[in-house]
């Protein structure tokens, strides 16, 4: 009885995620799904270049994974990147640059969709953090129960860097990671941590030498829950994270309002506007245009 009270109240609190099974308008997979037949794991790389940033076509493709995951019986889900040097780029600066008014709003509720579908993951997840992991990039991170990072990258949410203040739910993630004077002051610096840095803080658990080590580590952290009870395990997961969840799905709509009123604000489109453009200027004079 108390079971199916916690299942039903459980089903409540799952984001509507089966209504969106979009296509990528273009013919690469924008994620890459490998399930490992002997530990039943499953390994979800990121696969956008340059810097998988995350448009809607990228989220709703790690959605439908993680519901292919939760549906195979994976044992655990692995999220990593095919690209060696940037984990993830966060969100995607087009999307959000003198944006479309209705794709903007798509684009907020699948930014909703895709954190609410990987922090509520039912199977045990880890990040395999194989290069920088900047904003939402860190979200995706922290919205993992354990993170492997290799040497030398950064990791961090960085928004105040740009003009943005981070979402309240997307500050939950930081503080379910770090205590919270820290997560104040690295969020109001927009700090980005190097790997040593983020391992002193406990914002990743670990260094691993290579991607090939972050993998393994990460698949000997979802084997230290093969003797807990998967379901109860997975309850027990839910219920912790419950409150951070709850925040947003009870006003999602307030949180998208807000969203919008701060993206279209001149201010910050301007911040915004500098910020990409340098970005780019950067990017040119590393490739010898400018
Ligand atoms: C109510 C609240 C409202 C709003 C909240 C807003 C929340 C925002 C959360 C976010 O996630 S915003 C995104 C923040 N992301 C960043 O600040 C990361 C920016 N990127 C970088 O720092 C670097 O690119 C990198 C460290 C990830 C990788 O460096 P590197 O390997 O040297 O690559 P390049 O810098 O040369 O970049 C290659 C290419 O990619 C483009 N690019 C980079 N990041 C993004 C991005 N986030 N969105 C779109 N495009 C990006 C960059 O411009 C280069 O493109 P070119 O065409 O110019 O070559």
């Amino acid at each position: 009885m108390l079971r199916s009270k916690i299942l039903n109240r459980i089903r409540l609190l799952k984001p509507v995620i089966d209504r969106r099974c979009m296509s990528s308008a273009s013919k690469t997979p924008l994620t890459l799904l490998e399930v490992d037949d002997k530990s039943g794991i499953a390994t979800l790389s990121l696969n956008r270049p340059p810097v998988n940033s995350l448009n809607i076509d990228l989220m709703n493709s790690i959605i439908e994974s993680i519901t292919e995951i939760e549906g195979n019986k994976s044992r655990g889900l692995i999220l990593t990147s095919a690209n060696d040097r940037v984990f993830c780029a966060g969100l995607d600066l087009n999307e959000l640059h003198k944006p479309n008014q209705e794709r903007l709003k798509e684009f907020w509720a699948v930014f909703q969709d895709v954190w609410l579908a990987l922090h509520l993951c039912s199977v045990p997840t880890a990040a395999a953090i194989n290069g920088h992991a900047p904003a939402g990039g860190c979200l995706l991170a922290t919205a993992c129960e354990y993170r492997v990072m290799l040497p030398q990258m950064t990791i961090g949410l960085n928004e105040t860097q740009f003009g943005y203040m981070a979402p309240k739910w997307v500050m939950l993630s930081y503080l379910s990671v770090l205590p919270r004077r820290l997560a104040e002051r690295a969020l109001t610096q927009g700090k980005l941590f190097t790997t040593a840095e983020a391992l002193d803080v406990g914002l990743v658990d670990e260094i691993a030498a290579s991607k090939e080590e972050a993998l393994a580590k990460c698949s000997t952290f979802i084997d230290s829950f093969s003797k807990a009870n998967p379901l109860a395990r997975s309850l027990t997961k839910k219920q912790i994270r419950e409150p951070d969840v709850q925040k947003l799905i009870a006003d999602r709509a307030g949180d998208l309002k807000e969203c919008l009123e701060y993206i279209n604000s001149p201010l910050l489109q301007d911040g915004l506007g500098a910020y990409f453009e340098a970005l780019k200027q950067k990017s040119r004079s590393k490739a010898g245009k400018s």
